[in-house]
């Protein structure tokens, strides 16, 4: 069926509607990765967005539950250019069509991706509808609650030998949970707007901010968490995370013109210059003019664009990154890193 992505400037671009569902609205965004699908498309961070996949063969490999990154897939929608309709690989589910038909996401295939990516790469992010007939659709651009969708409603604890972790959920990936669970740590997973009583019923050893969707400012209940949790418990966080206690620290965040997303995203880390390739799934970012507390130090760096990709604090034992070293999808280059955050714990 013939459909199209109509942007919030009245930009059309045609393709044809191949899912069940015809119909789907949200900010669109572009995926630079050359694999990884099956985790992209139910990552939680993605949730209220439409996910353009700048490689042009999608679906090849089917579906493997097991590299899923959520119970669900979150986005509202996914874009591709030749969707592959006869996966092969030896453990593949099911196809890719079949398992988003299963959650009513809408795909649109046959779209020139290359041009719709220029365009938001040129002009900025935008908000988009995908449907069926009606060019004269009003693109909205309002946001729902994103936490509250993807976070757990109850706490509940992985057990290990290891730390105590207090893992705030604000849309946990998979790869988080298995990293940490590989390194030993016991966690104890908690829903977006838990309090600090809440969490100090556990007596962690570190509390750890997980990735998530949407603006990092509307994650309020979480920074309040952070903020007072400064200075008494050893903090850990990843993407959202990372910016949740940046804002709790005092600095400021700004939304991205198209954002990181991708698995090829050169990092520096400037205490020791080496540089990393990274996984990585951002739209906001730490304003570096914002960055201002002597006691910080600002410990990786984007070789793309030189925005700030992790901090680390002189006096507490702070540690964040922009990126994501559980990978899923991407490179394991930065997996190092679920082992560092013991050492914050010893620094306590
Ligand atoms: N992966 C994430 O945690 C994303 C963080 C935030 N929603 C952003 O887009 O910047």
């Amino acid at each position: 069926m013939k459909g199209f992505i109509k942007l919030n400037d009245s930009t059309i671009f045609e393709g044809e509607i191949i899912s069940k569902k015809d119909f789907g609205q949200g900010e669109v965004v572009f995926n630079t990765s050359m694999t990884g699908y099956e985790e992209s498309i139910t990552d939680p961070s993605y949730a209220g967005e439409i996910l353009v996949m700048t490689y042009p063969l999608i679906g090849n490999y089917g579906v493997n539950l097991e590299n899923l990154q959520s119970k669900r897939p979150p986005i509202k929608g996914l874009i591709v250019k030749d969707y592959c309709q006869f996966p092969s690989h030896h453990t593949s589910q099911y196809s890719l069509l079949d398992y988003l038909d299963q959650y009513d996401v809408p795909v649109l295939n046959k779209v020139d991706t290359r041009a719709l990516t220029k365009k938001l790469r040129t002009e900025g992010s935008m908000y988009g509808v995908i449907a069926t007939q009606d060019y004269s659709l009003e693109v909205s651009t309002s946001t729902e609650n994103l936490l509250d969708s993807v976070s757990t409603k109850e706490t509940y604890r992985i057990q290990g030998d290891g730390p105590k972790i207090a893992l705030i959920d604000l849309g946990v990936k998979k790869n988080i949970v298995k990293q940490l669970k590989s390194e030993g740590y016991d966690i104890y997973v908690f829903p977006y707007n838990s309090t600090k009583n809440d969490v100090d019923k556990v007596q962690p050893d570190l509390v750890l901010f997980s990735n998530g969707p949407g603006d990092p400012k509307k994650a309020k209940e979480a920074i309040l968490l952070a903020k007072e949790f400064i200075g008494e418990k050893p903090l850990f966080g990843i993407c959202l995370g990372h910016q949740i206690i940046s804002l709790a620290l005092g600095f400021n965040t700004v939304k991205m013109k198209f954002g990181h997303r991708g698995t090829n995203h050169p990092v520096k880390n400037l205490l020791n210059n080496k540089c990393y390739i990274t996984s990585q799934n951002h739209g906001y970012m730490v304003e570096k003019e914002s960055v201002k507390n002597k006691d910080l130090i600002i410990t990786y760096i984007n070789l793309n664009d030189q925005s700030i990709e992790g901090i680390m604090h002189k006096k507490y034992p702070i540690f964040t990154v922009q990126f994501h070293p559980e990978c899923g999808p991407g490179v394991h280059d930065t997996a190092f890193i679920f082992k560092k955050i013991r050492g914050l714990i010893c620094r306590q």
